[in-house]
């Protein structure tokens, strides 16, 4: 039997569409695995209900063929799913993690990215990579189609998330099919400036560079509230405020020290527009990491 940790991600923050992701210190999901000749799905916890148990639908289903690696599964979900806040991925990086210990397969955790990816194809039609690289690597990662570069970044984040569900496949399609050539200079820049960011792990220079003039606008439509949530945040201090992964959830950078007004703030806009929410006070933080095994 393995268990393992796998963290919640907000993925693109922003200037990074389908490439930046950052590994959140909470929530997580907890993925244990025992071997068995056919695979079985047990799910609990948060939104359990909306999880299908069947491994066709189920993410980890697509890293148990992968790794061909049959096994009984339980997840004990701590990540909302349709949150923005890499549900779909924390299961598939804590089943790939599992298995390949359970099953001795040798993968590193590099390796491992485009296994747990396939996963995602089967939630929102695109095996993209941007939220189960930094679950599986932690810190903050950069994933392109030639692999992932990650950085141990240290910035305290508030991740503020709305009680409505949002669909990672439905937020696709909002995103536009053409930029104009200003609008990708201004994200360029904006990107480079974060990636800087979290080198250095400076809260400004990562604050300044989330903001996006091509995807972010069209998916804030998406989650009622969001322009005064921003708004909130940065007056109580974020350097920089997005949506986080396709939404609905929020993500703000924050200085040390200024993460409970932060979230507060941003609770209070939210209650204003009449939806309930919460707040985690989070931080950039490590991958998945092994409980048992
Ligand atoms: N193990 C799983 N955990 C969570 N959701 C799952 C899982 N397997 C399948 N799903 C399905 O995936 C969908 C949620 O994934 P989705 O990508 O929309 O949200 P998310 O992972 O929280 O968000 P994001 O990718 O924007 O951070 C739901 O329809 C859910 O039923
Ligand atoms: N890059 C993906 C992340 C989903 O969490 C998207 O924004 O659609």
């Amino acid at each position: 039997m393995v268990t393992v940790r796998a963290p919640a991600t907000s993925a693109n923050l922003g200037s990074g569409f389908d490439v930046f992701g950052a590994a959140l210190s909470r929530p997580a999901d907890v993925v244990t695995v025992e071997r068995a000749d056919r695979t079985t799905i047990e799910v609990t916890g948060v939104g359990a209900q909306y999880i299908p148990e069947d491994p066709e639908g189920n993410t980890v289903g697509a890293v148990v063929e992968a790794l061909d690696a049959p096994a009984h599964i339980h997840i004990d979900k701590g990540v909302r799913p349709a949150s923005g806040l890499g549900s779909s991925a924390a299961s598939a990086a804590g089943a790939a993690v599992a298995l390949n210990r359970l099953y001795d397969r040798g993968y590193s955790r590099e390796e491992l990215v485009p296994i747990a990816a396939e996963g995602e194809a089967v939630v929102s039609g695109v095996a993209h990579s941007d939220n189960v690289a930094p679950s599986l690597l932690g810190g903050f990662t950069v994933t392109t189609t030639d692999g992932t570069h990650s950085v141990d970044a240290r910035v305290p984040l508030v991740v503020c998330l709305p009680d409505v569900a949002v669909s990672t496949r439905d937020a696709r399609r909002v995103v536009p099919e053409t930029a104009s050539m200003d609008d990708l200079v201004e994200t360029v820049g904006n990107a480079a400036t974060l990636a800087v960011g979290m080198c250095r792990s400076d809260p400004t220079l990562v604050g300044a560079g989330m903001s996006d003039p091509i995807v972010t606008p069209e998916r804030a439509r998406l989650i009622t509230g969001y322009d005064a949530v921003h708004d909130a945040a940065l007056a109580a201090g974020a350097t920089g405020v997005t949506v986080s992964g396709a939404g609905p959830a929020v993500v703000a950078a924050c200085r040390e020290g200024s993460r409970q007004a932060i979230a507060a703030a941003m609770l209070d806009a939210f209650a204003e527009a009449d939806i309930d929410a919460r707040a985690y006070q989070t931080r950039i933080g490590r991958g998945a990491t092994v409980l048992e095994e």
